[in-house]
């Protein structure tokens, strides 16, 4: 038995002339959740239809379980893939009780086994089996169809942005009961998602993807604090990129000389410092103006001025807040920062 569940390697596919992946690499360990995290238009969606059949790669391949299913000339059809696929919504037979839809894909003697129970526990909805899918919340929608998805328990289980249908606070508990639910199963999943705070709270590893390949893919802390490029920094967070020059293994920049995260090469170099990282105090720091402060209840972000001009956000919790506009402060960084060449 081999680690990954699912590796794909230089998977191509265009519309036309458009093309929507260009050479995408993945692999997907056993019992783990991938990811795949976005910009619209950067090919994700064809990503999951290419790896659940329903889209033809023009060229690459695609392995489940040690099983070739695209590549070779081979192209085995979506309902001999054992891949199952949560769609945004919508997926429930309508005329089907939540215990039909969950066991529909189960032969006579798995739906007696008390499979259908099983997993409608997993997703939080035991005792709901009698209901029809009009009886149900949108979120308790969504729970019957990753629970029908992991019935079989197929290898490898494909979800499509399925929480974003949903309000915010009925997604942030979803995203977590799914994940509890798939691990709990020993699922093998990919997550295809624009959403940064569902990817890096979900998944075990993240793939970044943009213009129809891979850029950067690994551990939600990975790529959040290590970003291949000041690309990747923005889009899975708030990011402050300043200007800066490398000596040794210290960044010379407007806020102080900050201690480097890994290897940099010497000279002019851009540095990524993460909001939560800067720290406003009365004094003891660079010299800062407060421009303004945008309150979210858990935290703050504070807009500020150097005097050199340069602008940055800060994100505090409790200290530092109602803090008003033209507020003479000064600006510390905490921790290590990561330094782009040029
Ligand atoms: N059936 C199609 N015909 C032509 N072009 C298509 C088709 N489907 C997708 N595309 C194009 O392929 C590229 C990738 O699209 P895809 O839907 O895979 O992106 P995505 O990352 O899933 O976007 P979104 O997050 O908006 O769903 C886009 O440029 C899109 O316009």
């Amino acid at each position: 038995m081999t680690e990954s569940m699912l590796t794909v390697a230089g998977l191509a596919k265009s519309y036309g002339t458009v093309p929507a992946l260009t050479g995408v690499d993945l692999d997907v360990r056993r019992g783990t959740l991938l990811a795949v995290l976005g910009p619209s238009g950067c090919g994700k969606t064809t990503l999951l239809r290419c790896v659940a059949g329903f889209e033809r790669a023009d060229r690459g391949t695609v392995t489940v379980d040690g099983r070739v299913l695209v590549g070779n000339g081979v192209h085995v059809p979506p309902h001999r893939r054992r891949v199952a696929v949560v769609p945004q919504e919508g997926a429930l037979f309508p005329h089907l009780s939540v215990a039909d839809n969950v066991g529909y894909g189960l032969d006579r003697a798995a739906r007696r086994s008390g499979r259908v129970e099983e997993v409608l526990d997993l997703v939080g909805l035991a005792g709901y089996g009698a209901r029809m899918p009009h009886q149900l919340s949108g979120g308790q929608q969504q729970r019957v169809a990753v629970a029908r998805a992991l019935a079989p328990r197929p290898p490898l289980v494909l979800l499509d942005e399925p929480f974003s249908a949903l309000d915010a606070k009925l997604r942030a508990e979803l995203r977590a009961d799914v994940r509890q639910a798939l691990h709990a199963d020993g699922a093998t999943g990919v997550l295809v998602t624009h959403d940064q705070g569902e990817a890096l709270s979900m998944a075990d590893a993240v793939a970044v993807m943009d213009a129809g390949v891979i850029v950067q893919c690994g551990t939600p802390a990975e790529v959040y604090r290590d970003p291949a490029d000041p690309w990747v920094a923005r889009f899975v967070g708030d990011a402050v990129l300043l200007p800066a020059t490398v000596d040794d293994d210290m960044a010379v920049t407007p806020l102080g000389r900050l201690p480097l995260r890994g290897p940099a090469a010497g000279g002019t170099a851009t540095i990524l410092v993460r909001p939560e990282q800067i720290r406003i105090a009365p004094s003891g720091g660079a010299p800062a103006t407060v421009v303004r402060q945008d309150f979210h209840g858990h935290d703050a972000l504070t807009t500020l001025r150097l005097d050199d001009g340069t602008v940055l956000t800060a994100r505090t919790l409790d200290e530092g807040t109602g803090l008003p506009a033209g507020a003479q402060v000064a600006v510390t960084v905490q921790g290590q920062v990561r330094a782009y060449a040029g």
